[in-house]
């Protein structure tokens, strides 16, 4: 469904994603990892159109999108959320999510559908979807569930989720993983999930690419990549630094 060929990104001399290629079939998970710095949202924010880039193909079921606006690739399917959540605190939930709904669907939605696409999103990332419900009083995992419920209310085909995990427990991480989980196999929404951390992702994605240094080192299953040498020294440093 999503395909990435030679993908590359320089910010002046500075080449932050280098010949980048990897791709994503239809209902897939495939986890995006790397180290801080490695690419992964200089990848993500060239997919979904937040950045244009230097070189490079990325194809949404066959079509060209790389290039287009973020606007534009919203209205093609791909629904993204963000690393730090930035709802508008004085609405609602429910009216955030309309507001979604509204923008997904470039304005042609009625009031009431949208609200319909918003309530079904909340329910989805397991927000309350009465009007009353605000957003002051969310803790890091409620404007963590917001931000995925307000991208499932563009109803995309492919959803990039960006750092999912950041800021959340160790109870929470585990919900976050099968709430992503539950997306694909409940509603068939492919999903490219971006994080630094491997922990709890391995157990949900069917397959992993890890960035470092802007390049693709590894290619993989989860388990692959559990024992994969150059992921080990990504993540772990060189052997020999490394605690027993
Ligand atoms: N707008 C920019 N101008 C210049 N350099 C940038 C810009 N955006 C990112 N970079 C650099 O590109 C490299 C890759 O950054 P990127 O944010 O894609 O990495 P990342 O893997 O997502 O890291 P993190 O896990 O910390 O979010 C970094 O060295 C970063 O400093």
């Amino acid at each position: 469904m999503l395909t990435v060929s030679g993908l590359t990104k320089a910010f002046g001399g500075f080449i932050a994603v280098n010949n980048v290629s990897f791709s994503v079939g239809k209902g897939e998970i495939l986890g995006l990892l790397g180290p801080n710095g490695s690419g992964k949202s200089t990848t993500f924010n060239c997919i979904a159109g937040m950045l244009k880039p230097t070189a490079g193909s990325v194809k949404l079921d066959g079509d060209e999108i790389a290039g287009l606006t973020a606007d534009a690739t919203c209205r093609r399917g791909i629904g993204r959320t963000f690393q730090i959540p930035r709802p508008f605190r004085e609405l609602s939930l429910l009216e955030n999510a309309t507001l979604a709904a509204h923008f997904g669907s470039d304005g042609h939605l009625r009031h009431d559908e949208a609200e319909a696409v918003a309530r079904d999103a909340l329910e989805l990332a397991q927000l309350p979807t009465d009007p009353g419900a605000q957003v002051r009083g969310l803790g890091a995992a409620g404007l963590k569930k917001l931000e995925l419920a307000r991208a499932l209310a563009t109803r995309p085909k492919l959803l990039l989720a960006d750092e999912s995990l950041g800021g959340l427990d160790a109870a929470e991480m585990r919900q976050a993983a099968d709430m992503l989980k539950r997306i694909r196999d409940e509603r068939g929404i492919t999903i490219v999930w971006v994080e630094h951390i491997m922990g709890v992702l391995l157990s949900v994605v069917d397959r992993v690419v890890v960035l470092d240094h802007g390049a693709v080192i590894f290619e993989g299953t989860p388990r692959e990549a559990q024992e994969d040498e150059k992921v080990a020294e990504v993540y772990l440093g060189p052997p020999e630094t490394r605690a027993a």
